[in-house]
């Protein structure tokens, strides 16, 4: 029988609100000792809505730390060459740690090609094959925003909940994107977790969830993960962020709900982030921390510790 106890509710944004004044304390440290100022480089192309508020979110989230902070907003006509232009300048600017280009670019340009251009130490999203390379050997790079912050809502989770580390958890993925799937993964396996991949192509994967201590969904389809998928006492990490229409009093109207159907998984799991409000957030707390991980890497000062 399912234990009604079950279910606590991670607070991803009250985590990333304490995360960000902490990295606040940080900058003013560094600002003070070193005379450095971390400054972060936005570029937007296009005008996609979502993307525009995600960018507007980040400007203002980094002014907020104390961080420095530009846009770059360019029109959907721009060509990837002018792009890759525009980064190498990024690139040779002493004054710029951070560089991220939002995704998703237009179709006509190639994220990989654009990714590769951005100089490792300034690519704060941590997508570049370099720092996915370094992620893979266990080497110090820059990590992935939204996996970095899934990991630490997940070990504060297990600490208050359950006691305990990770070691020897079977965690389970759903989705293998370069940017959260695969990097969750080798997060995982570095905490020591029996880590499994599941994909469009795997079999049984209501039987394969249902083994998962740890299970974290990442296949941008909404509700995708039933509540009987998910084995009494789970950990669910839900990272999807997708925009439903639902019938409100006054006609249709948009949600936004994750790739769990939170209210069905919610009593089976030990603890599960919600959507909104629990992975999103910690996306751009943890871009803060890697654009002051950046600074200091850039610097030769050791990556900040205690956050
Ligand atoms: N270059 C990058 N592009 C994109 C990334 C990224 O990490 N780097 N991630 C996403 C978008 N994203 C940040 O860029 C992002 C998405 C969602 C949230 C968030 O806080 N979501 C809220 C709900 C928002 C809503 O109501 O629409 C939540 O979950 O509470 C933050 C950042 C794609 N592109």
């Amino acid at each position: 029988m399912t234990d009604t106890s079950m279910g606590h509710i991670i607070d991803g944004f009250g985590y990333a609100k304490g995360l960000r004044e902490r990295l606040a304390v940080k900058v003013a440290e560094l600002k003070a000792t070193q005379g450095i100022t971390p400054c972060l480089v936005v570029v937007i192309v296009g005008e996609d809505p979502a993307s525009q508020i995600y960018v507007k979110n980040k400007g203002e989230s980094t002014i907020a730390v104390g961080m420095d902070s530009r846009t770059i907003t360019l029109p959907d006509t721009t060509t990837e060459a002018d792009l890759l232009k525009l980064i190498a300048e990024l690139n040779a600017d002493a004054a710029v740690n951070g560089i991220l280009v939002q995704l998703p670019l237009p179709k006509h340009m190639s994220s990989l090609k654009v990714i590769d251009a951005i100089d490792p130490l300034k690519d704060v999203d941590g997508f570049h094959v370099e720092n996915a390379g370094k992620l893979a050997v266990g080497l110090d790079g820059i990590v992935p925003c939204t996996p970095l912050g899934s990991l630490m809502l997940l070990k504060d989770a297990v600490k208050t909940y359950g006691g305990g580390s990770l070691a020897g958890m079977n965690a389970v993925i759903v989705g293998r994107s370069n940017i959260v799937g695969k990097p969750m993964a080798q997060l995982l396996l570095n905490q020591d977790c029996t880590v499994t991949i599941a994909h469009s192509k795997t079999k049984n994967l209501k039987e394969l969830c249902l083994t998962a201590d740890i299970l974290v969904a990442a296949v941008g389809r909404p509700k995708f993960i039933a509540g009987d998928w998910v084995k009494d006492g789970a950990y669910v990490i839900d990272v999807g962020i997708n925009r439903i229409e639902v019938d409100g009093p006054d006609g249709k109207k948009s949600k936004v709900v994750g790739d769990v159907d939170f209210d069905a998984a919610k009593p089976h799991a030990k603890a599960i982030t919600p959507v909104p409000r629990g992975v999103g957030p910690m996306t751009i707390a943890c871009l803060l921390n890697n654009t002051l991980h950046a600074a200091c890497l850039q610097h030769g000062l050791p990556a900040p510790e205690g956050l």
